[in-house]
């Protein structure tokens, strides 16, 4: 849907095409509340512009990695669709340099913005991350804080982000157990962002892969109680659909990447990760970076993916 606002500029320069970085040169002269994304109001700007939504949507979330080149020895025709990531390593990384331990979970989210972004940057169409695992509720009651301080801050602040990039954002797991205030906020950013399209982010929290299919198990069995339908009916498929995963398009990782040298998948996505590939970095995930990241994404390249055939 268009809307239009005048122009008042005498003369206009030549305006640059809307982009997500020079959005601030702009006002709107008039509150619009049905943009998804709303340019900052500046207030020193000279500039007045007419610009229509379906525009300045197409402008910043159209499909630039088309455009972007990959990095050498990468082909796009086989990027993989949907990466997941266990960011091991974060208290060791910290421990190494002597720090407190909430100093290597907040190295680990500069990573992960990193590695979100260039996975936008490069056309991966999902990623999941394993950020908080059924079994770390064990953790110091203030680490766990902590963590969750850390999603909570995380989503705010990258709200804007997820909107003027097209980000959906996902959150699996048991949320019972978290702070009522905490599940709003991540319902309310799952609500807002879920029409977006071009990068989901799936953030696992207090998940675990049993407990997903326990869950799933359960709900099949009520449709089998209340008549829905036969035991014969249970497939492959109707289990895929009551996963968690059933939130994304592609809800088979294509490639596993975990950090800091472990060899295990640790209860994450256990239905999901069948026939996904694995990546087992050495670096802690704090220090796993464009380097690493295109080092697996070219081993992933290299395997010849026969799923048993
Ligand atoms: C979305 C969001 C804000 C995420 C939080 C940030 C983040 C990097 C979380 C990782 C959580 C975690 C339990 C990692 C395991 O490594 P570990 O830290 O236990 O490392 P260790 O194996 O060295 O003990």
């Amino acid at each position: 849907m268009g809307f239009s606002l005048q122009v008042s500029l005498p003369p206009p320069p030549p305006l640059p095409p809307l982009t997500a970085t020079n959005t601030a040169t702009f006002t709107l002269i008039r509150p619009v509340t049905n943009l998804r994304f709303k340019p900052p109001l500046c207030a020193s700007t000279q500039q007045q512009l007419v610009v229509s939504e379906e525009n300045e949507l197409k402008s910043i979330n159209g499909a630039p990695e088309e455009n972007v080149p990959l990095p050498l020895g990468l082909r796009r025709e086989s990027i993989p669709r949907h990466v997941a990531v266990i960011m091991d390593g974060n208290r060791r990384w910290a421990r190494l340099r002597g720090l407190p331990v909430d100093s290597g979970y907040e190295a680990g989210v500069k990573s992960l913005r990193n590695i979100a972004e260039l996975c936008c940057k490069w056309g991966i169409r999902v990623l999941t991350i394993f950020a908080f695992s059924s079994d770390n509720w064990f953790r110091p009651k203030m680490e766990v804080e902590f963590l969750m301080s850390l999603l909570e801050e995380g989503l705010k602040e990258e709200m804007g982000s997820f909107l003027r990039d097209n980000i959906r954002i996902t959150v699996i797991g048991d949320l019972t157990k978290l702070p009522k205030s905490q599940v709003e906020l991540i319902r309310n950013v799952e609500e807002t962002t879920k029409n977006n399209t071009r990068f989901q982010m799936i953030v696992a929290v207090s998940y675990s892969g049993k407990d997903d299919l326990v869950q799933a198990c359960q709900r099949i069995a009520m449709k089998v109680k209340d008549g829905v339908i036969e035991p014969s009916d249970i497939n492959e498929s109707l289990i895929e659909q009551e996963l968690e995963t059933n939130c994304t398009e592609f809800p088979y990782p294509d490639l596993l990447i975990r950090t800091s040298g472990e060899l295990r998948v640790s209860n994450f996505m256990l239905w999901q990760l069948a026939y996904t590939e694995l990546f087992f970095a050495q670096s802690l995930w704090p220090d796993f970076g464009e380097a690493e990241f295109i080092e697996a994404l070219r081993s992933f390249q290299r395997r010849r993916r026969s799923y048993g055939g």
